[in-house]
This record gives C-alpha cells, structure tokens and sequence, in this order.
C-alpha cells in the first residue's frame, strides 16, 4: 500500500496542523443541529481537507456518504440522502450521516444552472451535516456560499510536516538523516500528500535514507511520462514500471491517456484490443478511486493497464515516437480544468447543434486552429471567459487580456448604441436598414462564418 493512504489520519488528533481550522471543524459537529450551515473547507491540495472529514466522522461514529462524481450529484440523489427523508440513523449503528462533496465548486456537475440551483437549496436545508471540500474559495458561487460556512486550510509549515515524516519513517523502521527530511519537507510547498509522496520514492526498500537520497529521487531526476510509456511498451519489468508509475507526475488517469494515445498506433489488431480491454478495468478502478475517494485502489488502476498493455505490446516498443495524449484529452489534467473543459462542450454543442462527442473527436482541433489564429472573433462568437480561451491557447495571462479587450470594446459598443438611441430622432429619417445595435444576445446567433465551419 501506499504511504499517502496508509498514513492517512484516523482521528482529528492526528491531522497536522492547520489546529484552528480542525477545532472548528470538531465543534460544529459537536454542537451539530439542523440550524447549522453545511461547511466548506477549502485550501491548497494535500493539506488535509478530505483527510480531516473522514476523521471527523470516525471520531463521532457518523457513517460518511460521499457523493463525488457529478453524475451521482443529481438533485434527486441529495434530496434521498439529505432531504427530509432521510433517516437519522443508519445501518451500521452510526447516529448521523456525514455527506461529503468534493468538489465544490463542480458541484453541479453535468445539470444545468437550474439543477446547481435546486442542489443548493437541498443543501441550505438540510437535514443531516453536510462538508463540501473545495481548492479554491473564489471560484465558488455566490449562492453556496450564502447558505455555507467557510473553513480554510492552509499551506502547512515544513517545520510541521517533519515530525510526520520521521512518524513514518519510524513505522517503516527506516533511519533517517535529519537533513533529507528537512529537504523533504522545504521541497513539498506546504502539501503532505507531495511530502508523503516524495518520502515513499527516496526511501522504500531501504534501511537509511540519507541527504543524497532525496537529491537523487527528487522531481526533476524521477522519469517522466514519456520514459514510463516507452518502457511499458518495451515490456520492461513489472517492478520497474510501478516504480516509476510512483515516480511520475501524472495521475493514472493521465497515464492511462497517455498509454490509449499509444495504444492507437499498434498495428496488430489483437494487440491492441487486450491493451483496451486493460485500460476498460483500470478505468474502472479510477472512477471507484474518485467516488470513494479510496486512493489504495490507484494502485491497482497503475498496476492493470501498466502490465496489461505492456503484456499486450509483447516488448515490441511503440510504434513510431511516443504521442502524447491528444490536446482535448490533455486538457483533463485538473479539477478545474475538468469543470471549464465540460462547461464549453456543453456550451459548444448547444450553439452549434453538435454532439459533445462528435464535438470533441472531429471537430477540436479544427476550432483549436481558429481561436488560435483570432482568439478575440472567437471570444465574441462562442462568448469565451479567460479559462475555457485558456484551454485553446495555453496562455492563461494573453488569454484575460484578449477577454478584457472584447469585453471593454462591447461595453463601448453598448454606451453608443445607448446613447445612439436617446438622441432626439427629430430631423433624422429614420432608416430600417441601420444595423442593430449589437447586444450580447446577437452574438449567440450562429455567424455566417460558423454556419459555414459547422
Ligand atoms: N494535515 C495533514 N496531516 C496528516 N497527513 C496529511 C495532512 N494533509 C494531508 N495528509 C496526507 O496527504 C494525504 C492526502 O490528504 P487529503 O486527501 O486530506 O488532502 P486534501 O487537502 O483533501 O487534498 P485535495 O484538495 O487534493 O483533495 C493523506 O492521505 C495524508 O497521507
């Protein structure tokens, strides 16, 4: 098992840090009654959030309920388990229901506005605790955060996040040099998980992990995707590959993207098809990961579709350069990026009548080069926001400024055709072929250009 999950805190008592923030956490529930708000903790990852309301429920025997992939966020869904329906009391013998949501500020998932609308106000009403998990505050809407609490945590102290490391090391009976722990601990950024995670790579399997070790494990010298993808289809040894599945940035569903971009290019059919039928089951493992929030069974995800496909590839290599992943499966890489990736599907295929699927396999990388070409006639046309202008160009800083321009040069547009308007008509004749003013609705109207391109 891995140490993120293994040394995952148990009681409130053994989450570090952040003590203000678990105190109010601990007498919310204590005191809980109906007429509380549901609470948002929100901060930086790996600080503790999700860690710190699984404690929670433990310390108070509440069962916890999580509801995490968007498709189980259905207004229905809340309504059964928080509505005034639901039982106090569970099965199990626990005396409340803990509901869990992460992502907060997805929280609608695939619904519409109207669905986040009803959502909140199951959740303003309530009938049994309720913790939303979010990264960042801000993003949040203004409706959930009328009806909530906030609680946030912060970036931990490197000076706190030592004595856990040593905790562990100590129950892995590996001696540790001071120093690599401190090395550890500065190089983590206030997040325990990437600490934990940094930890397991420089020192499993040995008995002293010294200064150096850390050096040599460090980010920048761990292997990277593409050498991870290029020694799965080389058929390199299974020890090997899950190591360096550790190693790696990327989440194993970014591997698992990376490995199905490959997968693409086999050329014997059979090959391929039990490379497939790999990355189906470790898929099935992600999506479990997400909804329980169970990190243990990434491990398995890795493990299946590493030595699945690299079993299918017969240590042939891949054939030709090592791809990575296509541009609008890239995309996924984040929480947020999901969101606003969705958003403009969604937004995309209503305007132009397509299928978000068709949308995105044939028609991405045809947009992709349009908006690079003129992003502000895009802004315009599509009514792009800096973030979804930010998944085509890449340039999240040029990406606000040309938003900031479209919008300034509408709102100039807006004031004249105004005043345009008030002006006394006396001696004007008036013309039925003036154009017309251009409000912002105007611009969802498909363009002669977009009928064209679609
Ligand atoms: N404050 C903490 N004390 C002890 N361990 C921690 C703490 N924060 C994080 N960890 C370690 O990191 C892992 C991940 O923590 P957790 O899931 O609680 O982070 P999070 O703040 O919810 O992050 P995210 O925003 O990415 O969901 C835990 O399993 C645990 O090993």
């Amino acid at each position: 098992m891995d140490w993120v999950e293994k040394y995952r805190p148990q009681h409130l008592q053994d989450v570090v840090g952040n003590s203000g923030a678990v105190r109010l956490i601990y007498e919310w529930a204590r005191d809980w009654s109906r007429q509380k708000k549901p609470l948002i903790l929100y901060g930086k990852p790996g600080t503790g959030k999700t860690s710190s309301a699984y404690a929670l429920a433990n310390d108070m025997n509440w069962e916890v309920v999580e509801l995490n992939a968007s498709d189980q966020r259905t207004k229905a869904a809340l309504e059964r388990v928080a509505g005034a329906g639901s039982t106090t009391a569970s099965l199990s013998g626990a005396s409340r229901k803990l509901i869990l949501l992460d992502e907060a500020d997805n929280l609608h998932g695939q619904a519409d506005r109207g669905g986040a609308k009803a959502i909140v106000e199951i959740i303003a009403a309530a009938q049994q605790p309720i913790i939303l998990i979010a990264n960042d505050y801000y993003s949040l809407t203004r409706e959930l955060k009328a009806v909530t609490e906030p609680v946030q945590f912060r970036a931990l102290q490197a000076r706190s996040i030592v004595p856990r490391l040593r905790q562990i090391c100590a129950a892995e009976g590996v001696a540790c040099d001071p120093a690599a722990l401190d090395d550890i601990a500065n190089r983590a950024g206030g997040d325990m998980r990437a600490a934990v995670n940094m930890l397991y790579a420089a020192a499993i399997g040995k008995e002293h992990l010294a200064a150096g070790d850390v050096h040599t494990s460090a980010k920048d010298e761990r292997s990277t995707i593409f050498e991870l993808v290029g020694a799965t289809f080389k058929g390199k040894r299974d020890a090997d590959l899950l190591r360096m599945a550790v190693e790696v940035e990327d989440t194993p569903d970014a591997i698992e993207q990376w490995l199905e971009g490959n997968l693409d290019h086999m050329p014997d059919l059979a090959s391929r098809a039990e490379g497939y039928a790999c990355l189906a089951r470790a898929d099935e493992y992600i999506g479990r990961t997400y909804r329980r929030q169970y990190y243990t069974l990434w491990r398995y995800a890795s493990a299946v579709m590493l030595l699945g496909v690299a079993d299918a590839a017969g240590g042939h290599g891949v054939h030709g350069r090592i791809m990575p992943p296509s541009r609008w499966q890239k995309m996924g890489a984040s929480k947020k990026q999901k969101a606003v990736r969705a958003g403009l599907s969604r937004k995309l295929s209503e305007m132009t009548h397509i299928p978000q699927d068709a949308l995105r396999e044939d028609f991405f990388t045809a947009i992709t080069i349009l908006v690079e070409r003129d992003p502000a006639t895009y802004v315009r046309e599509f009514d792009l926001d800096a973030d979804e202008l930010n998944l085509f160009i890449h340039d999240k800083a040029r990406a606000t400024k040309v938003v900031k321009e479209v919008a300034k040069e509408e709102k100039e547009k807006a004031k004249k055709a105004a005043a345009k308007e008030k002006a006394p008509t006396k001696g004007k004749k008036s013309r039925d072929d003036d154009p017309p003013a251009d409000t912002g609705e105007s611009r969802r109207d498909p363009s002669p250009g977009q009928a064209t391109l679609f």
